[in-house]
């Protein structure tokens, strides 16, 4: 560094030092059990920080998510000293790996194929890609095809990722024309592992409606047909595929509470929680599944909340069906052990796989039809959602349209404000006001029927959760009302940068200051709801 850069940069002055936040400082990263030092600037921002990481190893910038004492660093336009990253700290670097392995095929006449296949695909899936990969070939027929592995006949219905034990390993596989065989005697046994799938019912007075009982009954079905659950290579926590008993799909994903980022049997080597608080602020470790399952339960259809003649209807947001479940298997991260015992079972969320062709974060928003996007605005914006980013919003296609799922709900309705991020925001649907069908749906909300509502299904939500659905539903409400656009309204939750305080959090402070002893929950708040009105008072439509 020059002498000029030197007194051009910015100085904090504390204790008689001059602190240069432009001179190197060394953290050290660790990732996949190594630690690897690397040297920054405190006035990086974290998404320079994670382009350095590209650049140095490898990794996509898009696949990192960096955690430091418990936080993830979420803001990329935040700086490594907003976050309070000092010379010597530790940061923990998870990989959001993709699902997809490179698969290479070597043929009877020693032509090789490669080609990436989805891990979750099953063999007949990749004797389909071999018949249209080596056309002219002699074993141009799916039914022509016999697939080897280390020697091992494979059958068609065995997954891709079972097959491939190393995960992220170039497979090889020898194809050649079926030798006949007896098919009595080539059978295959079924694995003896332990199995077990229930729902927690802790109102029995709440009948589980049949698409629920439709996912436990295939996801059960697949753990008695030896079909393991199989743990998803994304995520900060530990996420199970389970798959139907045909093993030809994944019908729900299992998330155990003790394996939750920060949680004892976290998988991903995050250190456990210090206090008890989870990834994002205002959350702790082991409520997620109780979370996802409530996001269910409030994501009412059009009509408004399910009853027993419309508990089958897809909630206006589409977040998939979730409940609760206890479950048993040695897939699952046992770190002192497995005996198949009480103290293996766990509990979790089971909620239904949505097949898809990608996420948010696989392309650009511009075709994303403005419906879509919007409904997914009125759920974050009413769970006040600290963990809406682009890879938990699902993509499929429906004819050329477009449709959007949102998944990943373990951080919606926190205690507070602080790490609510909305990716959407910055989308240009987010602009666009919300259509007549929305504004009624906003309506028709109702924070303390949402509360009992939750209530009755075992969760009595804390009173700071609590408040948080309801100032979130009062300006969702006010702000439609007024007319605002989701980005508007959003705006108001979101924090710019990570140390400066949002606009709600803003108000709700000075509804704190406004409070005399002995004032209740009700008047407070009246009082953000008077606040509230004047702030939006100064909002433009
Ligand atoms: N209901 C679902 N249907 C289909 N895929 C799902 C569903 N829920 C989760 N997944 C997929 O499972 C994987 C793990 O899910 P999880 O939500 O834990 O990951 P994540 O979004 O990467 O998590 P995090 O935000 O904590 O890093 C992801 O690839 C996600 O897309």
């Amino acid at each position: 560094m020059s002498t000029v850069d030197v007194a051009l940069s910015p100085i904090h002055i504390e204790s008689g030092f001059v602190h240069n936040i432009n001179e190197p400082i060394v953290i050290y990263l660790t990732v996949a059990g190594s630690v690897i030092p690397m040297c920054i600037l405190e006035s990086d921002s974290i998404a320079s920080v994670k382009l350095r990481i590209q650049t140095c190893k490898g990794f996509l910038v898009k696949k990192q998510k960096l955690v430091f004492e418990g936080k993830e660093l979420s803001r990329n336009n935040s700086l490594v000293k907003d976050y309070g990253v000092l010379s010597g700290d530790i940061l923990h670097l998870i990989l959001r790996v993709s699902n997809l392995l490179m698969i290479t095929v070597e043929t009877a006449f020693k032509k090789e194929i490669k080609f990436q296949v989805d891990r979750f695909r099953n063999v007949r899936y990749l004797k389909q890609k071999i018949a249209e990969e080596a056309k002219g070939e002699a074993f141009i027929n799916v039914s022509d095809q016999e697939i080897l592995c280390n020697g091992e006949k494979l059958d068609d219905q065995r997954l891709i990722d079972d097959i491939c034990r190393n995960r992220d390993a170039i497979v090889h596989l020898t194809v050649q024309k079926p030798a006949q065989v007896d098919k009595e005697t080539n059978c295959e046994k079924l694995p003896n592992v332990g199995y077990q799938l229930q729902p927690v019912i802790v109102n029995p007075n709440l009948k589980i409606p049949p698409v629920i009982w439709d996912m436990l009954d295939s996801a059960s079905g697949g753990l008695k047909m030896g079909k393991k659950p199989l743990r998803s290579t994304e995520g900060t926590g530990g996420a199970y595929f389970m798959q139907h008993p045909l093993g030809n799909e994944i019908v729900a994903v299992f998330k155990p509470i003790d394996e939750e980022p920060l949680a004892v049997n976290n998988p991903q080597g995050l250190p456990p929680s210090t206090n008890g608080e989870g990834l994002k602020g205002g959350t702790k470790v082991g409520e997620g599944a109780l979370r996802e399952v409530a996001a269910y339960i409030l994501d009412h259809p059009l009509t408004g909340p399910r009853t027993s003649n419309s508990e089958a209807e897809k909630g206006f947001a589409g977040v998939p069906p979730t409940i609760m479940v206890k479950c048993l298997n040695p897939e699952f991260n046992h770190p002192l052990g497995y005996v198949g015992g009480l103290e293996n079972i766990k509990v979790g969320s089971l909620q239904m796989f949505v097949k898809n062709c990608g996420s948010c974060e696989d392309m650009g928003p511009r075709d994303f039809p403005v419906k879509e996007v919007h409904k997914i605005t009125v759920f974050d914006i009413r769970t006040a959602n600290a963990d809406r980013h682009a890879g938990n919003i699902l993509m499929n296609r429906d004819g050329g349209r477009i449709m959007l799922t949102p998944i990943d709900h373990g951080y919606c309705l926190p205690e507070n404000f602080k790490d609510c991020t909305f990716d959407w925001l910055y989308w240009p649907q987010a602009r666009e006001p919300y259509s007549k069908q929305v504004l009624n749906y906003i309506n028709s909300l109702d924070a303390e029927q949402d509360i009992a509502l939750l209530n009755s299904h075992g969760w009595n939500l804390s009173l700071e959760c609590a408040r948080t659905l309801r100032i979130s539903t009062m300006l969702l409400k006010k702000g439609a009302a007024k007319g605002l656009s989701p980005f508007s309204i959003g705006q108001i939750m979101c924090r710019v940068k990570v140390n400066k305080e949002s606009m709600i959090e803003k108000m709700v402070q000075k509804a704190h200051h406004s409070m005399l002893p002995g004032m209740s929950e009700v008047t407070f708040l009246e009082i953000i709801s008077k606040i509230m009105d004047f702030e939006l008072e100064n909002i433009s439509v």
